[in-house]
């Protein structure tokens, strides 16, 4: 479903190159649900956005489906994205202006458009427990609720990848356990490939398949010899 060959990504500090990520090759299987795991600053986050084509590799290949993300120009890439991806971010990134209901409706490009489609946003809200919250505005709603809002907003229109980076990062112990089931649980058919970068160890191991990037990054590997991070 997912392929990477040859990926490498640097970033400029303070005038030097750095190689952040160097993926000689990995591939993920449709369906599979793993957490990627590792210290600070090895890449995860950069790895995330390179799949989620935010970012552009410097070379490789990265290829979900069929489709080869490195050859698409800027407007195809936002287009596949808007229509395979599913992103799921710490900060929500809810707009505070507009209720739960708006947040989500933006993602199926605006409008509240037919009655199919309000039943759809209605299950969905009703399938995060948060029927009754509709309306609301974000600043109304814990984080935990926020979480969930965002977890719809991604997931509505039902795409094939869905990439989560610290989803429960800035949750209490006790709702990012749910927040974690229910992503688990919503993404749980075949048709879904979900990948998520954490910190929380207790949350990757409710994965059936944990990574650690060093494992897949050869760059953190000679970061290591180095002696510049633990991988
Ligand atoms: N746009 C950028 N310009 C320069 N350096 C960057 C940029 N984006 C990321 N980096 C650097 O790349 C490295 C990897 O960052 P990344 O956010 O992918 O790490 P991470 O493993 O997700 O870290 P954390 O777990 O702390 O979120 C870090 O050293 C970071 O400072």
């Amino acid at each position: 479903m997912l392929h990477l060959q040859g990926v490498k990504k640097q970033f400029q500090v303070t005038g030097k190159n750095i190689p952040i990520l160097d993926i000689p090759e990995w591939s993920v299987g449709q369906g599979e649900k793993i957490a990627i795991i590792g210290p600070s600053g090895s890449g995860k986050s950069t790895l995330l956005h390179l799949i989620g084509g935010i970012l552009r590799p410097d070379a490789g290949e990265i290829v979900i489906g069929e489709e080869r993300l490195s050859g698409m120009k800027e407007s195809r890439r936002d287009a596949f994205r808007a229509e395979h991806i599913g992103y799921i971010l710490q900060d929500f990134h809810l707009i505070p202006s507009l209720t739960a209901k708006q947040n989500v409706e933006i993602a199926l490009n605006g409008g509240s458009g037919t009655a199919e489609r309000r039943d759809k946003i209605d299950h969905w809200f009703e399938s995060v427990g948060l029927k009754d919250r509709r309306n609301h505005k974000p600043s109304q709603l814990s984080r935990g609720q926020q979480q969930r809002v965002a977890m719809i907003r991604a997931l509505i229109h039902e795409p094939a990848l869905v990439l989560a980076d610290e989803p429960t990062g800035s949750l209490d112990w006790e709702t990012a356990d749910e927040i974690a089931g229910l992503l688990l649980e919503l993404c749980g058919s075949d048709r879904h490939t979900l990948l998520v970068v954490t910190h929380d160890l207790k949350l990757a191991e409710r994965f059936p398949k944990c990574v650690r990037i060093g494992e897949i990054n050869e760059a953190n590997r000679r970061a290591a010899e180095l002696g510049r991070m633990a991988i």
